[in-house]
């Protein structure tokens, strides 16, 4: 397939500035130059957890497969109940899950029943146990307006009916999502083969856990933000740990990380730093974009596509400092990488919540705050920014729930205002 290159993609955007670029833009290139991934295997439903399903399981069976009680109590055929007076009914057997009742029930009759049993032939309604009182020895009576016909009855194919879909291709499968495959009795399925991401950092100043910090380093911490934020996206991932700003060595790292991974993850070096080899190796390997971005933070950003020894993967250059990593992951490489896996994920939901605290923010560029996110004394939404902001401080994020989203347009925002706000976990 002949997939467009990049100065073919942003040909078609109108006002194109790769220095002063708006973030939809950016998102909205990366969008098209990416292209998905075609190689699906086959794993146990457990191995499933994570995986992008890749086709679409449609249903072989009814999930139930026969009506069936949604109570302990007795089934019986609701056109024998009386409106204004109690009725009474005579019981003639039992049906349990897994053991129904096989003979016939008249009207005046009724079906002693546990939940998940088989409804009796006929029977269409269930009075749960509670409800009705002892009439004699073989029979129970129920209040009139307890149930009304059709009640308590779970009916056959309401869960998964035969020929229907049951998952989507594209889906992330979730818990519930293995436990609807076990319903159907899968055993295996097609999944997406797992995206195969390399990482490392660039700067000389950088040392790897274990090594003496020597004056004017730091720690390279990108190195486990990348690490997470992949392994939860369920990459596999190839960490290459820290590259040193020489042509030789990053030729090198490069060219490696090309021909072992579908993607490139780079931090640090995409800035106007003198002692720079990083984007001149992108540039000398590739088709790659340099981008100033209209936001903070996380302003320099590289992005393209390398090529060595007949293998091509895609590069994202992140900037270097902690919090642009995460913040320029978050908004252009994990859509791109999801998209790669054949994912099929809905935009990221936007919650409006009230600022605590006046918040200072020009015009001109999309602001990510990070945010502590709680619930009001009025059980409204509310939110505050974790201290100073810069890009440096990865304490910032930590100690986020969320991320303040202030738009390219947005001015100050005042004490009071509403503010979207983008949460950082769900449920598991
Ligand atoms: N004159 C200009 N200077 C800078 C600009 C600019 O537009 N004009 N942009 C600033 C912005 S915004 C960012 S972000 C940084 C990005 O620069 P680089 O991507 O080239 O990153 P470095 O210079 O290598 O590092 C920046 C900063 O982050 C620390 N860092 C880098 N990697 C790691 C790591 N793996 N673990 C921990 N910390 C890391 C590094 O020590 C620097 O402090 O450029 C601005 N400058
Ligand atoms: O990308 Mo930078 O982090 O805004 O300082």
């Amino acid at each position: 397939m002949n997939h467009p290159t990049l100065s073919e993609v942003v040909s078609c955007l109108s006002g194109y500035d790769p220095d002063a670029l708006p973030v939809e833009q950016a998102q909205q290139i990366i969008r098209t130059y990416v292209a998905p991934l075609h190689a699906v295997e086959k794993v146990a439903i457990r191995s499933a957890l994570g995986r992008v399903l890749a086709s679409d399981i449609v249903s072989t069976i009814n999930v139930p497969a026969h009506d069936n009680s949604a109570m302990d109590g007795y089934a019986f055929i609701g056109a024998a109940l009386k409106a204004d007076e109690p009725t009474a009914l005579r019981v003639v057997g039992t049906s349990y899950a897994g053991r129904a009742y096989d003979g016939p029930v008249a009207a005046d009759e009724c079906v002693r029943i546990m939940t998940g049993a088989v409804m009796p032939a006929g029977c269409d309604t269930v009075v749960p146990q509670e409800f009705t009182s002892q009439a004699d020895t073989h029979g129970v009576m129920l209040p009139p307006g307890v149930v009304r016909t059709g009640d308590n009855r779970r009916l056959a194919g309401e869960d998964l009916a035969a020929g229907q879909p049951a998952l989507a291709k594209g889906k992330i499968l979730r818990p519930a999502d293995l436990g609807l495959l076990a319903s159907l009795g899968v055993a295996e399925v097609p999944v997406q083969r797992r995206l195969r991401v390399a990482f490392f950092s660039t700067g000389d100043e950088l040392r790897s856990i274990g090594e003496p910090l020597d004056e004017g380093c730091v720690y390279d911490s990108n190195r486990y933000t990348l690490y997470g934020m992949l392994t939860r996206l369920g990459c596999d991932i190839i960490d290459m740990g820290v590259v040193k700003d020489d042509p030789a060595a990053l030729e090198a790292a490069f060219r490696s990380a090309c021909e072992n991974a579908d993607a490139i993850i780079t931090s640090g070096g995409v800035s106007v730093g003198a002692a720079d080899y990083t984007k001149q190796m992108m540039a000398q390997l590739g088709d790659v974009t340099f981008w100033k971005i209209g936001m903070r933070p996380g302003r320099p950003m590289a992005f393209g596509k390398i090529a060595s020894a007949g293998h091509s993967a895609y590069l994202f250059g992140l900037p270097g400092n902690p919090v642009a990593v995460m913040v320029t992951f978050y908004f252009f490489a994990r859509e791109a990488l999801l998209h790669m896996m054949g994912a099929q994920v809905p935009p990221l939901p936007l919650l409006p919540a009230r600022s605590e605290a006046p918040i200072r923010k020009k015009p001109g560029r999309t602001e990510y705050q990070r945010g502590i996110l709680s619930v009001a004394a009025d059980g409204s939404r509310q939110v505050r920014i974790t201290g100073a902001q810069g890009s440096g401080i990865l304490r910032s994020m930590s100690e986020a729930n969320c991320m303040v989203v202030l738009g390219h347009d947005q001015g100050n925002v005042q004490a009071g205002d509403l503010v979207d706000v983008l949460v950082f976990e769900g449920l598991v």
